[in-house]
């Protein structure tokens, strides 16, 4: 291995621990602890998982959390009375409402009904609007702690050729209205690109966000290049056990780039790390208090 490996599990405890001290200075100031709401419907294991690792991170970072689990066969209707019960709370600052969610329940309009203010996913249309616009938005967590890595490994992102690989509008657009934000060059790649390998071979900066198992390979990669990967795939092992793998190959790719997020330990924890920090961010808007720079 050649390439730097970017620890994005160490770059999430210490901005776990910045949102720690702001959290308490906040709470100083405001008479009470940033709140985050976790909504989970059903029974999904991976989702459950993701669920309690968010809600651990919540109490060690000293913000307050509600966590409300429904059932699986909710109604849109109940789930859409809960939203408005926590955008009505005082005490809730950030309301996410882990996707995806049962069939039988729209996720465009819960998303819609959550209160820009305290959508600490950024994934309403307003923050999405506001990002694209340059305005103070609620950025998507993900592609915010892609950001902060990239930020924390290469400084200074203008001028350099990025390529997003995905047009998701949770990952690959706003990653994309992020590196713009850094007037980087940005191109958004997806699966009918055209020459995809040659596209990517251009670029000093990947994001792959596909969701495809380590499909992103060595000679796609410019020599050098800071690789970031967002993928993480389940995939079934000769021993019939489980393995966590990105959307990169990672082994053949890190002999090539000059630095590269493993999976697990990269982007995954910077996004329950980012969703904290939101949250943070939220509560300081919300009390009229200035969101601390550091964040
Ligand atoms: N409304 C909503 N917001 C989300 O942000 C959201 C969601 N729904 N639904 C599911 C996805 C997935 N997601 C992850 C967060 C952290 C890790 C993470 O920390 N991963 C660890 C490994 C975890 C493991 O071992 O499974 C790592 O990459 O090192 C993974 C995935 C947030 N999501
Ligand atoms: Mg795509």
């Amino acid at each position: 291995m050649t390439a730097r490996l970017i620890d994005g599990k160490a770059a999430a405890l210490s901005l776990r621990e910045q949102v720690r001290v702001a959290a308490g200075t906040f709470a100083q100031a405001a008479g009470r602890r940033p709140g985050l709401a976790t909504v989970l419907v059903g029974e999904d294991p991976a989702s459950a998982v993701y669920v309690r690792s968010k809600i651990k991170a919540t109490g060690e970072a000293g913000l307050e959390s509600f966590h409300h689990k429904l059932d699986d066969a909710t109604s849109e209707e109940d789930l859409l009375s809960l939203v408005a019960d926590l955008n009505a709370d005082e005490r809730v600052d950030g309301i996410l409402v882990q996707l995806p969610l049962p069939t039988q329940i729209d996720a465009a309009k819960v998303i819609d009904a959550i209160s820009p203010d305290k959508d600490v996913d950024g994934f309403h249309a307003l923050n999405a609007g506001r990002l694209a616009t340059g305005l103070d938005a609620l950025v998507p967590c993900t592609p915010l702690g892609c950001l902060k890595l990239l930020r924390a490994e290469l400084g200074d992102l203008s001028g350099k050729n990025a390529v997003v690989i995905g047009r998701s509008n949770i990952v690959g657009k706003p990653m994309a209205m992020l590196l713009i934000g850094e007037s980087a060059t940005v191109t958004v790649a997806h699966s009918r690109t055209a020459d995809l390998p040659g596209v990517v071979r251009q670029a000093d900066i990947v994001v792959a966000a596909v969701g495809r198992p380590e499909m992103v390979k060595a000679d796609w990669i410019k020599p050098g290049a800071t690789v970031i990967d967002v993928g993480i795939n389940r995939v079934l092992t000769d021993d019939g056990k489980g393995r966590l793998v990105g959307d990169v190959a990672f082994s053949e790719v890190s002999q090539v780039a000059g630095a590269i997020t493993p999976v697990p330990g990269g982007v995954g924890p910077m996004t329950i790390a980012c969703l904290l920090r939101n949250t943070l961010v939220a509560a300081h808007r919300r009390a009229g208090l200035t969101v601390p720079q550091e964040l």
